[in-house]
């Protein structure tokens, strides 16, 4: 029997009409809060998630925010979630994002994870879970998964590609180290994006992306986009700058318009 026979059925959660994959690369911009989340809806972006960068790399927002959140987006635009490190699930907080309608997608990164022999277990076991609730788990890979002690792409591919029509991210754990480009070549990013694609993968790609980097980006293989730094005052727990949103919405169309 394989791994996924005796699996529960997570698959089923990944086939929500919002959530169809589009055939341009969209825009998501994580938000800590409905004010921003106003301020991404008023700028054009495709996709809101939530997630409060004071708490690292997926960190979440209080489900109270979450709730808000959702009930001002509506059916304007996908919302998924930052739901911290899968290490910290069990005891999480963040288990009451679960309870939130309109949260379709929550996201564990996997920091810690290359230490623990069992951690495929553990994913599994949330990704249950959460499939149970109506939402989907988001398969993350860290770009710099050596200083992240997480699991290597490969190795997360290796799991979360057996369930066709799931989501991909691809970030950065440690925000100090650079984008992802000082992790990650455009040939090695692509051999992973490809990967995912012939697994009908969703692919989403971040980590501390600048303006600048989308050009380098192999967009053709990317669904999402996302971004938080690069559109904020300042550093990434500053406030969300609605110039900057506008301007990487336009850049992103501008960009699908040479592939299109
Ligand atoms: O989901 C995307 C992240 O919020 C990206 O954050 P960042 O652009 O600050 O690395």
């Amino acid at each position: 029997m394989s791994r996924l026979d005796s699996s529960p059925n997570v698959s089923s959660t990944f086939d929500s009409k919002s959530l169809e994959s589009s055939r341009q690369t969209q825009l998501l911009v994580s938000v800590r809060d409905a004010l921003e989340a106003q301020v991404t809806l008023d700028g054009g972006v495709d996709w809101i998630d939530l997630k409060e960068p004071s708490r690292g790399a997926l960190g979440a927002v209080a489900s109270a925010i979450a709730e808000e959140v959702v009930n001002l987006v509506g059916n304007r635009a996908p919302v998924s979630a930052a739901a911290g490190e899968l290490l910290d699930w069990p005891d999480s907080p963040a288990q009451e994002l679960l309870n939130i309608t309109g949260v379709d997608l929550l996201k564990l990164g996997l920091a810690g994870c290359s230490e623990i022999p069992h951690w495929q277990k553990l994913w599994l076991n949330a990704a249950a879970q959460l499939a149970a609730a109506g939402k989907g788990l988001v398969a993350v890979c860290y770009a710099d998964y050596v200083a992240a002690r997480a699991p290597s792409p490969s190795e997360v591919l290796g799991l979360a590609g057996e369930f066709s029509g799931s989501t991909l991210l691809i970030d950065t754990f440690d925000k100090s180290l650079g984008p992802l480009s000082s992790h990650l070549s455009t040939k090695v990013l692509a051999q992973i994006l490809s990967e995912a694609k012939s697994h009908n993968m969703r692919t989403v790609v971040a980590g501390k992306l600048r303006f600048a980097d989308v050009t380098q980006l192999p967009l053709e293989l990317i669904d999402l986009i996302a971004v938080r730094g690069a559109v904020c005052r300042g550093e990434r727990s500053g406030p969300l700058d609605a110039g900057k949103v506008s301007k990487f919405v336009r850049l992103i169309r501008t960009r699908n318009g040479k592939f299109s």
